[in-house]
């Protein structure tokens, strides 16, 4: 069975824009590691974020950290060299837009980097099969992405569960991520269900206490 180590990444979506070297000094002084960096176009969803410029400033001021890009993009493909060169450690794409997947997959993983694939609540576990060999992350939305500061979806823990057998059944060692309304209420049964990579944006940077204990008591 695998046994992947607990991550909790927090989203810098969810930090004050004007401060985000701040909010990466806050996930770092809290003994994380890993940076969420949730990228948006205008178009695969209904807002826009940041770019590979944010990125790289941030990889100056923090080189040991690691940068779990989430590009939620119509054409991820067509930016694959500028977050690498930017500085990403691991670059997620998602599966419902129509680009060359599994090139960009291999492309990521060509740059050195680690590779993620993603899905929307609404699309099914199983679609992510012919992929999952090739990645080191599979992530969940638990929203609509688009923003931060949603409700969990009802489902959540069904779909974790669900890939999870999937990883077992396929003999992979793959993480699990989840993104999106998770809190230090719901994060403990998302966790028992599988989940083994935590995304928080508006809980960590409002409820910071709160989620680190909730964690914690998961990481024993
Ligand atoms: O990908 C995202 C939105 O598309 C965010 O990462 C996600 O929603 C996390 O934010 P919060 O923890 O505030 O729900």
């Amino acid at each position: 069975m695998v046994k992947n180590s607990l991550v909790l990444a927090p989203s810098i979506l969810a930090a004050d824009c004007a401060a985000l070297g701040d909010a990466v000094g806050k996930i770092k002084n809290a003994g994380l590691k890993w940076v969420h960096f949730d990228v948006m176009d205008a178009h695969f969803v209904p807002n826009l974020s940041f770019g590979p410029q944010f990125l790289k400033r941030l990889r100056e001021l923090y080189p040991d950290m690691f940068f779990d890009v989430h590009l939620m993009m119509d054409n991820p493909h067509l930016y694959i060299d500028a977050f690498a060169s930017a500085g990403a450690s691991l670059i997620n794409v998602h599966l419902e837009p129509d680009f060359p997947l599994a090139e960009t997959l291999r492309e990521i993983h060509l740059k050195g980097l680690k590779v993620g694939i993603t899905i929307k609540p609404k699309t099914s576990v199983f679609e992510l099969a012919p992929y999952l060999p090739f990645v080191d992350l599979a992530m969940l939305m638990t929203v609509e992405p688009g923003f931060g500061g949603q409700t969990i979806v009802e489902n959540a823990h069904e779909r974790i569960a669900a890939l999870k057998k999937l990883r077992e059944e396929m003999k992979l060692n793959f993480r699990i991520e989840i993104d999106g309304g998770v809190t230090a209420q719901n994060v403990s049964n998302c966790i028992k269900a599988g989940a083994d990579t935590i995304v928080a944006g508006t809980a960590f940077f409002k409820h910071t206490d709160e989620l680190l204990a909730a964690i914690a008591a998961e990481n024993k």
